[in-house]
């Protein structure tokens, strides 16, 4: 029988919900001082993986860069922005408004759906939005898995004069030493897995840029800290401290969803929900979530 008469469904249907989450603004302002004030940064990368950037229109990252540009101005240090889109004119327009609203810097992620075939061509992808904003310290957000980032940024100055960095999200500590080793001094390396900043620290990274600094932010300043003055041993006790939390988190389901919530939970903001394709997390995750955290780091 081609068309069984029993369906038999085992799951709870998804919550559908018809129209899409709305940005909302007014909390960005609040959100800032949060970060400030309660954890110590000083930093904000915007719009990017944790910003749910590739789920938003163009107008809406537009709107949200803007607030946070003006929000933080005396109040942070930089602000960059992500520009990248799957269009590189979309992108190239998100890199003239960055430029406008007076971001302290871009960042370009590769384009993932038709990924450039060569480190060759992503680089001209990086130079024809580079070239929008000339003025604006540039960095390539490297995710590992489109082309290695050695082969990319290897005489990337002679194309984009104002290339200034690398955000690294990948776990290669070869190909991260490779990096630090090539650029020169007024170059960064920032971060991106932050279950193993340390190890990243000593291979002379610059910074971090991290999901998790939404709330651990304090923690891994004490962590930077005691590397800086050499106290490997309280420095090494905050990374398993933060490597607890996130393999906890692993374990009982960690997406940008996830992430969100624990945004709302650990700031006490209302922050709100993600966006579909990225789902709302269950609300007994986030508490069991936030009771490992409230463990870990007692107050
Ligand atoms: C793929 C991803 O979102 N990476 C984040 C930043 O780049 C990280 O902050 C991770 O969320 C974090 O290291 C936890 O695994
Ligand atoms: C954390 C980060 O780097 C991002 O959201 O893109």
């Amino acid at each position: 029988n081609p068309c069984p008469k029993k369906q038999v469904i085992t799951r709870d249907p998804l919550p559908l919900k018809l129209k899409p989450i709305e940005i909302n603004l007014s909390v960005i302002g609040p959100y800032i001082d949060y970060l400030k004030e309660k954890q110590g940064v000083n930093n904000v990368f915007v719009n990017g993986t944790t910003g749910e950037s590739m789920s938003l229109s163009v107008e809406e990252r537009k709107l949200l860069a803007e607030e946070w540009c003006r929000k933080a101005k005396g109040k942070m240090d930089q602000v960059i922005v992500h520009v990248g889109c799957l269009s590189l004119k979309d992108t190239q327009e998100l890199a003239h408004h960055a430029a406008q609203i007076e971001a302290d810097g871009i960042a370009v992620i590769a384009p993932s759906f038709f990924k450039p075939s060569s480190a060759d061509v992503l680089r001209t992808f990086l130079q024809e939005v580079a070239s929008t904003a000339p003025t604006l310290p540039f960095y390539y957000y490297h995710v590992p898995s489109v082309t290695g980032v050695n082969e990319l940024i290897e005489g990337i100055e002679k194309v984009i004069p104002s290339f200034r960095g690398v955000k690294f999200s990948g776990s290669d500590l070869m190909d991260l030493g490779q990096c630090i080793s090539y650029i020169p001094p007024h170059w960064s390396v920032l971060y991106g897995i932050d279950e193993q900043l340390l190890g990243a620290l000593v291979m002379g990274v610059h910074g971090a840029v991290g999901s998790t600094y939404n709330y651990v932010g304090c923690h891994v300043n004490k962590l930077i800290s005691a590397f800086e003055t050499g106290d490997l041993v309280q420095a090494r006790t905050i990374q398993f401290k933060i490597q607890e939390l996130v393999s906890f988190a692993i374990k009982l389901g960690f997406d940008v969803g996830v992430n969100k919530q624990l945004m709302n939970e650990l700031s006490g903001l209302d922050l709100g929900p993600p966006r579909l394709p990225v789902m709302t997390c269950p609300a007994a995750r986030a508490l069991a979530i936030k009771q490992k955290y409230d463990s870990i780091f007692p107050e």
